[in-house]
């Protein structure tokens, strides 16, 4: 296992690029640990799987370096690199039984047959196809396939990493929530590095330790799914985590106050002058609704019943505009004002957090 080190790490796939638009990734430096459990999340095209391939030496970066532990790989072949790796799709030898695919990277390196065993064994009841190890590959069904390819992407203790690019595309939605929770469980025990791509956002949130999440080339943010949550450092992170995704209001700042269309919301601190788009973003759970009174005009358009609580679709001043509001506690009627909570509201400049005066952390990006 080792620590991975992405060093001014970037990448154009044209050979001659003449902006920072023509780059797949845009520079990164950061550290992973050993052992962590990390996700990389962000929409289709945001650069995931470029920076998966740069690790496991599939992509030459344009620029920059990749160090495991203290060793520069940055253009070892995938090899010489000691990962395992797990695709979107299965990877597997059809002629071979589920064991001996299980056994196959234990066996290409010499393991003694009884820890090959105890090792498959273990391997087969995680993925659960204890009952199917001698049944061959070919015949059974993709999703079962997609376990044996994961579970073959485990069985080795002493690799580097494990990479998974969006390894449970094809596994049905139940076993999605199994395998998840397995993967969590493997990796608590034996403490693998681990980078998971998705676009999923549960996926990276039930999974990883430390998501890093990427929009258009860039690393916009990387944290635990707690501090994305709470206090996300770009629009886009605010959006793209949590069901629905933060709210958002153009605004003015005015010290400790901010300006939704002239009218106050007040700030959990004050702000220094600044230049640029202002918004507000408030998460919807952290949205008091009353009927009149205090507040912003909320313009309720729909409440959809999503189980543990109920989402309340509307507008504010003309901008979309969710509330969630808790199984078993009431809407008020007539509600159409809402007001926040204000150590809850993040305030925004051009997309990116900007902390009240006083406050001792910038922008973590
Ligand atoms: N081999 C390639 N040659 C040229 N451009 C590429 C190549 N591979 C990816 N790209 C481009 O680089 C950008 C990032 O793609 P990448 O596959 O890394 O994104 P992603 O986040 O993994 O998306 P997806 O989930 O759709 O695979 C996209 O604009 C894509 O079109």
């Amino acid at each position: 296992m080792a620590r991975i080190t992405l060093d001014n790490l970037a990448h154009s796939y044209l050979a001659h690029p003449q902006s920072e638009a023509d780059f797949a990734l845009k520079p990164a430096t950061m550290t992973w640990r050993d052992g962590g459990a990390y996700a990389l999340l962000g929409s289709s095209g945001c650069g995931k799987t470029t920076l998966l391939n740069i690790i496991s030496g599939l992509v030459r970066p344009s620029q920059g370096r990749v160090l495991f532990g203290e060793r520069d790989v940055t253009t070892l072949p995938t090899a010489a690199r000691n990962i395992a790796q797990v695709f979107q799709f299965p990877v597997v030898y059809d002629t071979m039984s589920v064991r001996d695919n299980l056994a196959f990277p234990l066996k290409n390196r010499g393991l003694p047959a009884a820890q090959i065993a105890e090792r498959v064994g273990a391997i087969a009841r995680m993925i659960g196809m204890e009952g199917e190890l001698d049944r061959r590959a070919r015949g059974l069904t993709a999703d079962a396939k997609q376990k044996i390819s994961l579970g073959r992407g485990m069985v080795r203790k002493d690799v580097n990493a494990i990479l998974f690019d969006e390894p449970l595309t094809v596994i049905d939605p139940h076993m999605k929530w199994e395998l998840r929770s397995q993967l969590k469980a493997l990796h608590r025990e034996f403490g693998h590095t681990m980078i998971y791509v998705t676009h999923d956002q549960t996926e990276a949130l039930t999974f990883a330790d430390e998501v890093v999440v990427m929009s258009e080339g860039r690393v916009v943010q990387s944290g635990t799914p707690q501090s994305l949550f709470d206090r996300p450092a770009h629009t886009f992170v605010g959006y793209f985590i949590g069901t629905p995704g933060m709210n958002l209001l153009p605004a003015q700042l005015d010290g400790a106050t901010a300006l939704v269309e002239g009218q106050p919301v007040t700030l959990a601190g004050a702000y220094a002058p600044v230049t640029g788009r202002v918004q507000i973003g408030i998460r919807p759970d952290a949205v008091r609704l009353s009927a009149g009174g205090a507040g912003l005009p909320f313009q309720l358009a729909r409440v959809e019943d999503v189980g543990r609580h109920r989402i309340l679709r509307g507008t504010v001043v003309g901008h979309p505009f969710n509330v969630t509001v808790p199984e078993g506690v009431a809407i008020p009627a007539g509600a159409d004002r809402v007001t926040f909570d204000p150590a809850r509201i993040g305030v925004f400049v051009d997309d990116w957090r900007v902390e009240p005066l006083g406050h001792e952390q910038g922008r973590a990006a």
